[in-house]
């Protein structure tokens, strides 16, 4: 039987991108396990994982989230672009860094951020609720937290060797908010609690079709290329980049591996959502077996970078030196 569609293509941002579809699997399915241990994305239904969070909405969370300050973003676009604040300290002895922040972050109480959310007009600053959940929190939410399916995820960590679980987001956005294209060096579990988000993922060998910043630059792992007006001058092998999709909703949990690209999206005009991400440091590498496997060719560069800026200390002196190591010797 078909599934009634709780949403429809108009909601979706347009890019000119090719997209393959995530499968979706219940729970119950041993494929799950397969697609975990060979960390490609699955969108697995039916977990309960954040089923005691059903009822979390704007009133239940500021009746009950505590009296505690929450990280909130804003922008003045739709765009909340991570940057690592360290790295601009870093990176100012570099002058020609034109680093300007694209959003800032505010400390809110909760009713703060619900009555600004309930305020909010066209021309406001987009806002973008994103904390990790603490213990200012209120007894309510501790309880709905403790009641998370944690035997479903521990015995996933256990499974497949996982690291500890560093922590978990509480994820609030605007509709029509956007996380732009970026990989985190953690396996992540992605919770759908309430509204819709368009996911769409890249494998890390795509790393040449997404033009990271470099590593020193405070927009570390996140993509230069702006999907809504991609400079395919500077970015050419954008052209060449698949990506693969998943629209989550509630009670999705939607498996987000390593070193994977993702781009996310709350639906637009589809109401403010909420997600609890679980993120997860590597397991142990283990035997190293070759050929390497992409996301260690990344990590290897990673290193390279920045043993290099440290060695030229002038990051502009990176490039030239490369450039005279690879071309008409490793080309
Ligand atoms: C701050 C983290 C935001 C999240 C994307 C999103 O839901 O907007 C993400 O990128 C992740 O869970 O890794
Ligand atoms: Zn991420």
């Amino acid at each position: 039987m078909a599934e009634k569609r709780c949403w429809d293509q108009s909601q979706l941002r347009k890019y000119d991108i090719p997209l393959d579809e995530i499968p979706r699997l219940s729970v119950r399915d041993p494929r799950v396990d397969e697609f975990i241990a060979e960390n490609k994305p699955v969108v697995i239904t039916d977990t309960k994982l954040v089923a005691s969070a059903e009822r979390w909405d704007l009133d239940y969370l500021e009746q009950n989230m505590g009296n505690g300050d929450f990280s909130v973003f804003l922008s003045r676009n739709h765009k909340f672009k991570y940057f690592d604040d360290k790295k601009i300290a870093h990176a100012s002895g570099d002058s020609r860094l034109d680093f300007t922040p694209p959003t800032r972050r505010v400390d809110m109480k909760l009713p703060d951020f619900t009555r600004r959310l309930r305020q909010w007009r066209r021309g406001d600053e987009r806002m973008y609720l994103q904390q990790a959940l603490n213990n200012t929190v209120g007894p309510a939410i501790v309880q709905d937290f403790l009641n998370f399916r944690w035997d479903w995820i521990n015995s996933k960590q256990r499974t497949h060797s996982w690291g500890p679980l560093t922590s978990n987001l509480l994820l609030i956005a605007m509709e029509g908010n956007v996380t732009p294209c970026h990989y985190d060096e953690q396996q992540n579990f992605f919770a759908e609690v309430r509204g819709y988000k368009r996911c769409i993922l890249f494998p890390p060998e795509q790393f040449e079709c997404l033009y990271p910043h470099p590593v020193y630059h405070p927009h570390d792992r996140q993509s230069q290329v702006d999907f809504e007006r991609p400079d395919y001058a500077r970015f050419p092998k954008f052209r060449e980049a698949r990506g693969q999709e998943a629209i989550v909703g509630p009670g999705d949990v939607l498996y987000i591996p390593i070193y994977w690209w993702h781009h996310i999206e709350s639906l637009m005009r589809g109401g403010y959502t909420i997600s609890v991400n679980f993120w997860y440091k590597a397991g142990p590498t283990g035997q190293i077996v070759y050929p390497l496997k992409d996301h260690q060719k990344v990590a290897i560069m990673r290193n390279v970078e920045k043993m290099l800026v440290e060695a030229l200390q002038d990051p502009h002196e990176v490039g030239p030196l490369l450039r005279a190591l690879v071309l008409g010797r490793y080309t």
